[in-house]
C-alpha cells in the first residue's frame, strides 16, 4: 500500500535549505513521560521495551504529541539502545534509573564476539516505521533515528548511563585498537539499521551523538566524528517515495567542533543551548545560492518550566540569534529548524509546551 501524500513539508524544506513561511518545529523526546497519555499507554504495555516492541503502542505514542500540538515532524518512538540489544547485550530499563545491559563489551573477547546484528531482530522497529507512516496520513514527515557509534559504545562499555565515562574512556586510552574495532562495527550496524528504516518509510534520519561532547578536543574527531561520517557515507539518499532523505546529526556539546562538522556528509546539524546560532550560521550555514547546512535547535529545555511570557521571550531570543532565514523561493540558503537543545524533561507542564509551539510559529512568521 503506498504511503499517503505529505501535506506539510515545512520541516523537509528547511532541511534542504529551502525557504519556508515559518520556522518548523519538533522536540527531541516529544513522545514521553511529560504527557499523561504516554504514561497511560506505558502502564498498559508494562515496560519501556514492551511499548517500543509493540507496533500498535509505538504508533500510538508517536502520534500523541501531534494530537496535542501542531508540530512539524514526527519522530519514531523507539530508543537508540535497540541496536546493542539486537547485538545480544540484553537491554532492560530499571524504573527511575534508566537503561541497563545484562552484558557489557569491555575487553578483547567480548568485542571480538560483536557483529552487525541480523536486522530481523529489529523487525519491530521497521514495522513501527511503516505503521506510523500510514497512521500519520501525510500530516507531517517521519524522522527515523539511531545513536552515533561513539554514543552507543558509551552505553555498551559502561553497561548503562554514566556520570564519568570512566570505563569507556579507559578502553579508549588503554586499547585504542579495540575501541576502533567496536566503533567500526557500531558504524556499520547503525548504517544498516538506518537504511532499513528508510526502506520502511522514514523520510529523514537523525544520528544522536549525545555523548560526543565528553571527549577531549583532540579525540572527538577520531573517536566520534569519523565514525558518524562512516555511517553517513553508507546511507541511502532516496526514500521509498523517491524523494531525498535528509540526514541530521545532533552532537551534544558539539558547537566546539563546528568547523570539523562542516565536512560531514549531512544536511542538518543539531545544536544544544550552549551554542550560538549566529556563530554556527556564519561558520556552516552558508549563503543564499551557496552550499551549507541547515541548523536545528537550541532552546534550553528548562525554559519550558518558566511562565508562557518568558517562554515566548526566550523563543524570540533563539529566533533572533539565528536571524531572518533566507526567503528566496528559487534558491537554497540559510534555514533554521526550531527544537530544544536536548530532550524535553519529564517534569514539563504540557500547557507550557502548547505556549512554546504557538510562540515559535507566530513569532517566526513575523520575521519573514
Ligand atoms: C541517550 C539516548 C537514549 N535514547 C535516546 C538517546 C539520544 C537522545 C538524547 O541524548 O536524549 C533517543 C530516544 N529515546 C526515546 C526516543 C523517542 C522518540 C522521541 O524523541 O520522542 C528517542 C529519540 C524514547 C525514550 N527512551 C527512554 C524514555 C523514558 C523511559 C520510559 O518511558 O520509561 C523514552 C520516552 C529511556 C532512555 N533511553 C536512553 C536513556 C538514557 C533513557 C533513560 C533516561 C530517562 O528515563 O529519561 C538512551
Amino acid at each position: 500500500m503506498p504511503f499517503p501524500t505529505l501535506l506539510n513539508d515545512t520541516f523537509l524544506r528547511a532541511c534542504r535549505r529551502q525557504a519556508t513561511a515559518y520556522t518548523p518545529l519538533w522536540m527531541m523526546r516529544q513522545a514521553g513521560r511529560y504527557l499523561p497519555e504516554y504514561r497511560a499507554t506505558r502502564a498498559k504495555a508494562g515496560s519501556f521495551m514492551g511499548l517500543a516492541t509493540n507496533v500498535d503502542y509505538a504508533t500510538e505514542v508517536t502520534l500523541q504529541p501531534l494530537e496535542r500540538y501542531p508540530l512539524d515532524a514526527a519522530i519514531l518512538f523507539s530508543d537508540i539502545l535497540t541496536v546493542p540489544d539486537a547485538m545480544g547485550l540484553g537491554l532492560h530499563f530499571i524504573e527511575g534509573e534508566g537503561p541497563r545491559f545484562a552484558r557489557t563489551t569491555a575487553d578483547e573477547v567480548s568485542i571480538g564476539q560483536l557483529a552487525v546484528p541480523d536486522m530481523d531482530r529489529l523487525r519491530y522497529v521497521f514495522d513501527a516505521v511503516t505503521s506510523i507512516r500510514h497512521a500519520l496520513a501525510g500530516r507531517v514527515p517521519l524522522i527515523g533515528f539511531s545513536g552515533s557509534p561513539w554514543t552507543l559504545a558509551c552505553y555498551m562499555v559502561e553497561g548503562g548511563s554514566s556520570s564519568d565515562y570512566r570505563k569507556v574512556k579507559t578502553l579508549m586510552y588503554a586499547r585504542p585498537d579495540l575501541m576502533h574495532r567496536l566503533l567500526a562495527i557500531n558504524a556499520d550496524a547503525v548504517a544498516t539499521y538506518l537504511n532499513a528504516q528508510i526502506d520502511a518509510g522514514a523520510q529523514a534520519v537523525m544520528v544522536f551523538d549525545s555523548w560526543g561532547g565528553v571527549l577531549a578536543d583532540s579525540h572527538f574527531v577520531d573517536f566520534s566524528l569519523a565514525y558518524t561520517q562512516r555511517v553517513l557515507r553508507q546511507l541511502k539518499r532516496q526514500g521509498v517515495d523517491g524523494t531525498d532523505v535528509p540526514r541530521l546529526v545532533f552532537t551534544k556539546g558539539g558547537a566546539l567542533w563546528l568547523d570539523a562538522m562542516d565536512a560531514l556528509d549531512c544536511e542538518v546539524l543539531g545544536l544544544d543551548w550552549t551554542a550560538s546560532l549566529a556563530r554556527a550560521r556564519a561558520l556552516v550555514g552558508g549563503q543564499v545560492g551557496g552550499r551549507g547546512k541547515a541548523l536545528q535547535g537550541n532552546l534550553d529545555p528548562n525554559v519550558l518550566f518558566a511562565p508562557p511570557q518568558t517562554i515566548a521571550r526566550e523563543v524570540q531570543r533563539v529566533l533572533d540569534d539565528f536571524g531572518a532565514p533566507h526567503a528566496d523561493p528559487n534558491r537554497c540558503g540559510p534555514t533554521h529548524i526550531f527544537n530544544l537543545g536536548h530532550g524535553i524533561s519529564q517534569h514539563t507542564p504540557p500547557e507550557h509546551v502548547a505556549a512554546f509551539v504557538e510562540a515559535v510559529h507566530t513569532l517566526s512568521r513575523r520575521m519573514r
